[in-house]
């Protein structure tokens, strides 16, 4: 056996990009990209425009392998193309969040070291605003514009070196797009959704990605030529995949530029989709709109990003949506872990079946291992439900490393062969983990762990209750207590008390809210996460709690 060794035809690195070529033999009459009235394009189209632009990318901008490449842009054909042309051009695409601030998007773009960004026609201003952040004598990145027909946003500077159409106009056929050298070779940079700190920048490769884009399409089952729309923005963790998923399964993606509600309701009619992904608020968005109706035939869901309360899992199943609910980080590039559905649990009652789906679950088919551990000993929880440790998890689709952060690295990615996430969790006897919280957000009242997520799961089910969550406020007797904000759905009135009162007769006495605060709304992240780091600020400068409530 010693003598066979790796060869190359056993040895060509994996990569998603050949996901597109396949596309565009089997599919190539078929739609691969919808937008709006105007655009349709099928997969051998889309093939020919990526390879167009991945050579104008290195032969007419002068990119070269492991340069950076930028994209603000929302969910548009474009933002679609350049997940296959900028690595085709070797290069390692970067999709920056078009909700920061220009501050935020200089500190980006310089950190990442960007050569070339693309740009959306209705971001020209927010970057043409962060560049004059850079410090002097900096590198600037070139700037290509995105135009789009339905809007005419007249290009407001002459600082475009070209336009996203002249790019694919003038881009060779004939380029023989950048292979990677190895499987370890980068293909983007993501940066988090800085939730709990300030973003980091991370490095996933060309093999990784390839087995997450698969992984994520054998967990949810995605059959061949589904109907996806894109409401999950692509800038986020890149979709978790899908952008590549698709091109796997010949899928037809309706992009659209924004979203709500109704426009959702409306796209499922019209294009007939059959899957998109998103995170709990948009569940929670759609099972609260008055647009919502009972649909006409099955739309898979599946949703991540933050722990989807039972309640908002089951409103929006009783409308028809078929919701399958995974776990990851931008680490880790697609979900890793998903709550793998038992046939058997289709005879439970919709409430306890929710409460199920409402658990994280198991490794996903494409990882190494997974468990949860006290993170000082990791030796392995026990399987009883209720001791917390960390989530820790070993695949081929953890990332490479934080960009230019050694130590940020190994501060996670641990010498015993470990990726410590940071959440905190519990191990259940039939082997599925559900998430607690994450590390920095567990709320310790005298000496009790409490878990924020499962106080956050009962005020979801006040009728009155929009959204919620809560963080830990300090208290001079317990050392920490829960304070919980909320915001109302206006359907039904309730005082602070009432709510209260409400968790008084749901949870035990030490996890019910000591102060509860009602807002209109509650501070989210670009990604549509709660900011709990904003709340505990403001639960610790109303300073050290007794019994009170109040409204702001
Ligand atoms: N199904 C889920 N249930 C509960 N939490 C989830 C789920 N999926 C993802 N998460 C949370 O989202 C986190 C990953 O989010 P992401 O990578 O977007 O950045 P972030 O962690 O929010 O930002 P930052 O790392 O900058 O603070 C996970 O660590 C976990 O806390």
């Amino acid at each position: 056996m010693d003598e066979l060794k790796p060869r190359p035809p056993n040895s060509s690195p994996l990569t998603p990009l050949t996901f597109l070529e396949r596309a565009a033999t089997i599919y190539a009459n078929c739609p691969s990209v919808v937008y709006n009235n105007n655009t349709r394009y099928t997969w051998s189209q889309t093939r020919t425009r990526c390879l167009k632009i991945a050579s104008s990318i290195a032969s007419l901008l002068g990119i070269h392998r492991n340069h950076v490449v930028s994209v603000v842009a929302p969910n548009i054909p474009a933002m679609y193309e350049l997940h296959f042309a900028v690595p085709m051009a070797g290069a390692v695409l970067n999709t920056i969040n078009l909700r920061l601030d220009a501050r935020i998007i200089s500190v980006l773009l310089l950190h990442s070291g960007s050569k070339l960004v693309f740009v959306d026609c209705q971001s020209q201003v927010l970057v043409l605003d962060a560049l004059p952040l850079f410090p002097p004598k900096s590198d600037r990145p070139i700037l290509v514009l995105i135009e789009d027909d339905e809007f005419h946003t007249p290009q407001s500077s002459d600082q475009f070196i070209s336009t996203y159409e002249e790019l694919v106009e003038n881009g060779d056929l004939g380029f023989s797009w950048v292979r990677p050298k190895s499987e370890l070779d980068p293909i983007v940079l993501n940066y988090t959704s800085g939730t709990t700190s300030a973003p980091k920048g991370v490095v996933h490769s060309h093999g990784g990605i390839f087995i997450a884009s698969l992984d994520c399409l054998i967990e949810w089952a995605v059959p061949k030529q589904p109907v996806y729309l894109w409401t999950l923005p692509m800038f986020h963790a890149n979709g978790w995949t899908y952008p590549w998923g698709l091109a796997a399964v010949g899928g037809t993606n309706i992009c659209l530029r924004k979203f709500d509600a109704r426009i959702i309701y409306e796209s499922i009619c019209k294009h007939n989709v059959t899957h998109f992904c998103a995170a709990p608020v948009v569940l929670n968005m759609l099972s609260n709109s008055p647009d919502s109706k009972p649909l006409k035939h099955a739309v898979y869901i599946l949703t991540a990003g933050s722990p989807p309360p039972a309640v908002v899992l089951f409103r929006t199943e009783s409308l028809g949506f078929v919701v399958h609910h995974g776990y990851g980080l931008t680490e880790t590039g697609g979900l890793v872990i998903s709550c793998a559905w038992k046939n058997n649990w289709n005879k439970l009652p919709a409430t306890e079946r929710a409460r199920l789906k409402s658990r994280q679950g198991v490794r996903t088919t494409g990882m190494t291992e997974v468990d949860v551990v006290n993170p000082e000993s990791g030796v392995s929880v026990k399987r009883d439900g209720s001791t917390l440790g960390e989530i820790v998890l070993k695949g081929a689709c953890v990332m490479l490393g934080y960009l230019k952060d050694p130590e940020g690295t190994s501060k996670c990615m641990k010498d015993d062969g470990w990726f410590y996430t940071g959440d905190v969790a519990v191990m259940h006897p039939d082997g599925y983990l559900e998430i607690k919280d994450r590390s920095k957000e567990v709320i310790i009242s005298g000496g009790e762990n409490i878990s924020s997520v499962e106080v956050e799961s009962v005020l979801y089910t006040h009728p009155a209750i929009n959204e919620a969550a809560v963080v830990a406020r300090p208290d001079e007797f317990w050392g920490e207590t829960p304070c919980a904000f909320v915001s109302l759905n206006g359907k039904e009135k309730a005082s602070e008390k009432d709510i209260i009162e409400f968790c008084r007769s749901r949870l035990p006495h030490y996890m019910v809210p000591k102060t509860l605060i009602i807002k209109e709304e509650l501070p989210k992240t670009s990604t549509g996460k709660i900011q709990k780091f904003v709340l505990r600020d403001m639960a610790k400068s109303m300073g050290k709690s007794s019994m009170k409530m109040s409204r702001m």
